[in-house]
């Protein structure tokens, strides 16, 4: 999958289409993170072709995954290149929207320790917000959430910054196959009663919704963004991060 979209999209004969994938830099942190789940039972948000749902199984000896995705084409496509790789056993794919599907996860077999959130940043703070109240997350669980920079999840930083539930480091990370920055949040999940964060301030909410539209205009086959708008969009975006969230230490 990595050489398909480093050497085949990216290639000669490319299209020049990017990959979407937690590669490389990427999944370097998610595989260190998730070797300190304290059990081996993975949530993933956002499955695409099923590329990071994959790591675990490397990463932790006997993980068992669940991850969601809710376009069908996307997870059926996961499920095929799951199954090529051998590892049907140990990964199941879910076909849902998130927020749908959150309440709906009983944990019988355990909470998760290790959750991996790859969605659409806007709605991190909401699938957060579920998954403690549905106590869907053990003690120490890992809380690794994608493209915190990059186009930015400016709620979700808040409350994992703000919320004394987490303890939180931020990864400066190169993009998979793209010459941009990211950041991918490494949260500790401590269910103790003080938890909560104060409102977010305006400023947050008007990041977020420029955050949103970079978003929504990658996703338009219309109006895209090139690789130049998305350089310059993360370099601007830690500064006006930063400067909100009170100080972000990047690792
Ligand atoms: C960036 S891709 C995931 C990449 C994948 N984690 C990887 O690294 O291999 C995001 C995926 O999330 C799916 N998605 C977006 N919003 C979702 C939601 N609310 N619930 C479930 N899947 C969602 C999209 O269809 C897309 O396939």
């Amino acid at each position: 999958m990595e050489r398909f979209g480093t050497h085949v999209l990216q290639g000669e004969r490319g299209s020049g289409r990017w990959l979407k994938l937690a590669a490389g830099e990427k999944a370097e942190v998610l595989g260190a993170a998730m070797k300190k789940a304290p059990n081996p039972k993975i949530l993933e948000l956002g499955t695409y072709c099923g590329y990071s749902a994959l790591r675990p199984r490397e990463a932790l000896e006997n993980a068992s995954v669940i991850t969601v995705e809710n376009d069908p084409v996307h997870a059926v496509i996961a499920m095929c290149l799951v199954a090529l790789a051998g590892q049907s056993h140990g990964v199941k794919v879910l076909i849902g929207h998130s927020l749908s599907l959150l309440p709906r996860l009983v944990t019988a077999g355990g909470r998760f320790g290790g959750v991996f959130m790859d969605t659409r940043g806007s709605r991190y703070d909401q699938e957060v917000a579920l998954m403690i109240e549905h106590d869907l997350l053990a003690p120490h669980a890992v809380l690794v959430a994608d493209n915190v920079l990059k186009p930015g999840t400016p709620l979700f930083l808040w409350l994992v910054m703000r919320d004394a539930r987490f303890q939180t480091q931020i990864h400066a990370v190169n993009e998979f196959a793209m010459p941009a920055k990211d950041w991918i949040s490494v949260s500790i999940y401590d269910p103790r009663e003080d938890g909560g964060a104060p409102q977010a301030p305006p400023e947050l909410f008007r990041l977020h919704e420029a955050a949103e539209e970079m978003r929504t205009r990658a996703l338009s086959h219309v109006r895209s963004v090139t690789y130049a708008e998305w350089a310059r969009f993360a370099q601007e975006m830690p500064g006006a991060t930063r400067q909100r969230q009170g100080g972000v230490a990047c690792m």
